[in-house]
């Protein structure tokens, strides 16, 4: 159970903005140092013709009213400069940031999938806060590249404004308070762009849902069963649903946004009418000095409009994406740094779990407690145990999916923790009941399970006649080159047991793993093959321990015809491991694996054939 503690701790924060931009900007630069600082510059630099114009405006018509041909001229001349200047830096900022943005989106994307895989745990993946904020990062990511360009437009806007405030007090010193009532307007923007990304994010679940939903409704993997079920109006009625949940209350806290900017433009709108009727009210210069206030006041107007909305783009977006960025740089820089111990060579004693516990992230339930067994170095060792008695999760720890919650896990003595995950990895291989289809050609499809070994044919031969998988492939219209898949050209289909086949081909792949995990890796084979292949795989493993390396075989499965090979059984019950021992030692126990074992053999020969009775 949790630790009140626990409850009351506050979910995992987000970076600050301020670090976060100054990454996002590290992050730019490295996608292309001499762009960025090339759309930079000529971005900013574009701002001073452009709010310089209000003033060679009334420049120009203090010379007419004068009647001052030099004043004309020079207006003139300063006025074409002005147009000149500013056509040619916004061209130039223009590509140099169209480029840059491009360069930058490739940049990103990668970085970000680089990132998601770098993480070791997949903790990122399952806990539902942390999936919604990949889900926006991922949303999002291509959007980030584009937002350096918003950025570098906003330092212009301020120059502009700059400028823009300096010309009119140049007129009358009190016109500097039309700068003062623009703060509202940015202050409410500030205010509600945070509101607004709360209602956002409070709405990224539905939007998972309902996304989910589409895909399931449109996936061929799920349309059997749809259709049998005749469920298809249900989906559409519970997508609908979910985009309605994510939606309303988005839309009805951007009216409220809205509302609020609407109020603040009055104010400055009414302020500018006022500061209009007191100029033209005035002596002099009054026609000039009006012309002026007109030209740089509605520009004021305009460059207090953008900056609110892009101040609100930063907010939602920029600022948003960035700090998810930064937070999962920090998760990726932090599994590095943890590992400080290198991976052993062979395996001399073995893997031993010392009053290990787990509970997965955000839930309250243990899965795994005071687990404390040894998993010799050398031996076959076989987790039975009934439908969510922990099985998976044990061999989900062993892999460093997870950390334990509590207890540790010790490889030949070093704790597991501190072993770089990537290096473990590389002496794991793996192959899963809830395996994935890589629809590459055979030969890659296999390969996968060694990467340095990709493209090697012989590699792949390898993990095939470890899988029992000759036949299969050869039947294949193009052996190891069939591409599968059938939606690319000549690719072709497996059934899923064949396909469960290649997936266990490629957990075989690799030569010397220390640690192989095999969870339930036949599910889909009748009884007697997956007999037949781990007979086979046994005693091949029985020749690699004599070799040294040492390698654990950890099994998961529910046939116990199977799970008699193995050297030692772990029996997990509710959590705990309720059994452990040789299959001989545990029937002469007479207890719950004994009992099991008893039922499968009697509904064996009872002549249940393909299916027997499993474990559960
Ligand atoms: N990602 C997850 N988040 C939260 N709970 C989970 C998660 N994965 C599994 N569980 C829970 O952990 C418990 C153990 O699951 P696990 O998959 O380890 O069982 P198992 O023994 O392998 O079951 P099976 O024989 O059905 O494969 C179950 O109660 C399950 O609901």
């Amino acid at each position: 159970m949790a630790s009140p503690a626990d409850k009351t701790k506050p979910a995992d924060p987000l970076p600050s903005s301020v670090r976060a931009l100054a990454r996002s900007l590290r992050l730019g630069y490295q996608a292309s140092p001499l762009l960025i600082v090339v759309a930079f510059g000529t971005t900013v630099a574009a701002a001073a013709p452009d709010a310089l114009f209000a003033a060679g405006l009334a420049a120009l018509l203090h010379g007419v009213l004068t009647q001052d041909d030099g004043r004309i001229l020079a207006a003139a001349l300063f006025l074409g400069a002005l147009a000149t200047g500013s056509w040619l830096l916004g061209t130039v900022s223009d590509r140099a940031n169209r480029r840059f943005a491009d360069r930058a989106a490739v940049y990103v994307e990668s970085h970000v999938a680089r990132l998601q895989s770098a993480v070791t745990t997949l903790e990122h993946h399952e806990r539902p806060e942390h999936a919604d904020r990949i889900s926006v990062l991922r949303n999002h990511a291509g959007a980030l590249s584009y937002l350096y360009q918003e950025l570098f437009g906003t330092v212009g806007v301020l120059v502009r404004l700059a400028i823009t405030l300096l010309l009119l007090m140049s007129v009358d010193p009190l016109l500097g308070l039309l700068g003062v009532l623009a703060v509202p307007g940015v202050l409410v923007s500030g205010w509600r762009s945070g509101v607004d990304k709360k209602a956002e994010e409070a709405g990224a679940q539905h939007e998972r849902r309902a996304r989910h939903l589409f895909t399931l409704a449109t996936s061929a993997a799920a349309g059997k069963e749809i259709r049998v079920a005749g469920v298809q109006r249900w989906l559409h009625d519970a997508r609908h649903d979910a985009w309605d949940r994510r939606y309303r209350p988005l839309a009805r806290s951007r009216w409220i946004t809205a509302l609020w900017q609407a109020a603040s433009h009055a104010l400055f709108g009414a302020a500018f009418v006022l500061a209009v009727a007191h100029v033209a009210g005035g002596s002099g210069s009054a026609a000039a000095d009006s012309l002026l206030l007109l030209t740089a006041g509605s520009r004021l107007a305009q460059y207090v409009g953008q900056t609110v909305t892009q101040a609100q783009f930063y907010r939602t977006i920029w600022l948003d994406v960035s700090r998810r960025l930064t937070w999962l740089e920090d998760l990726a820089a932090a599994d590095r740094a943890a590992a400080d111990l290198p991976v052993p060579a062979r395996l001399a004693g073995g893997i031993r779990l010392e009053r290990v516990g787990f509970r997965y992230p955000g839930s309250e339930q243990a899965v795994l407690e005071d687990v404390t067994l040894d998993l010799p170095a050398g031996k076959v060792v076989a987790v039975v145990g009934e439908n969510g008695a922990g099985k998976t999760t044990l061999v989900k720890l062993l892999c460093r999916f997870y950390a334990p919650t509590s207890g540790t896990i010790t490889v030949d003595g070093a704790d597991l923790a501190r072993i770089s995950p990537a290096g473990w990895r590389e002496r794991i291989s793996g192959a899963f009941q809830d395996f994935f289809k890589f629809e590459y050609p055979v030969r890659q499809s296999v390969g996968l399970g060694d990467l340095p070994r990709l493209d090697d044919p012989a590699a792949a031969r390898a993990g095939i006649a470890r899988a029992g998988a000759e036949e299969l492939v050869d039947g294949l219209p193009d052996g190891l080159d069939t591409q599968l898949g059938p939606t690319w050209e000549k690719g072709v289909d497996l059934s899923h047991g064949q396909w469960q086949k290649i997936a266990l081909a490629r957990g075989f792949v690799r030569e010397d793993p220390l640690l192989l995990v095999l969870d339930e890796p036949t599910s889909a084979l009748d009884a007697e093959v997956e007999h037949e292949l781990f007979e086979r795989y046994a005693e091949a493993a029985r020749t690699a321990a004599g070799d040294g390396s040492g390698r654990i075989t950890v099994l998961v499965s529910h046939r116990f015809s199977t799970v008699r090979m193995a050297d030692v059984i772990v029996v997990l019950d509710g959590s705990r491991v309720a059994e452990y021992g040789s299959h001989a030692e545990l029937m002469a126990r007479g207890g719950q694996y004994s009992e099991l074992y008893g039922i499968q053999a009697a509904s064996y020969q009872a002549g249940a054939r393909a299916v027997p009775a499993e474990a559960h």
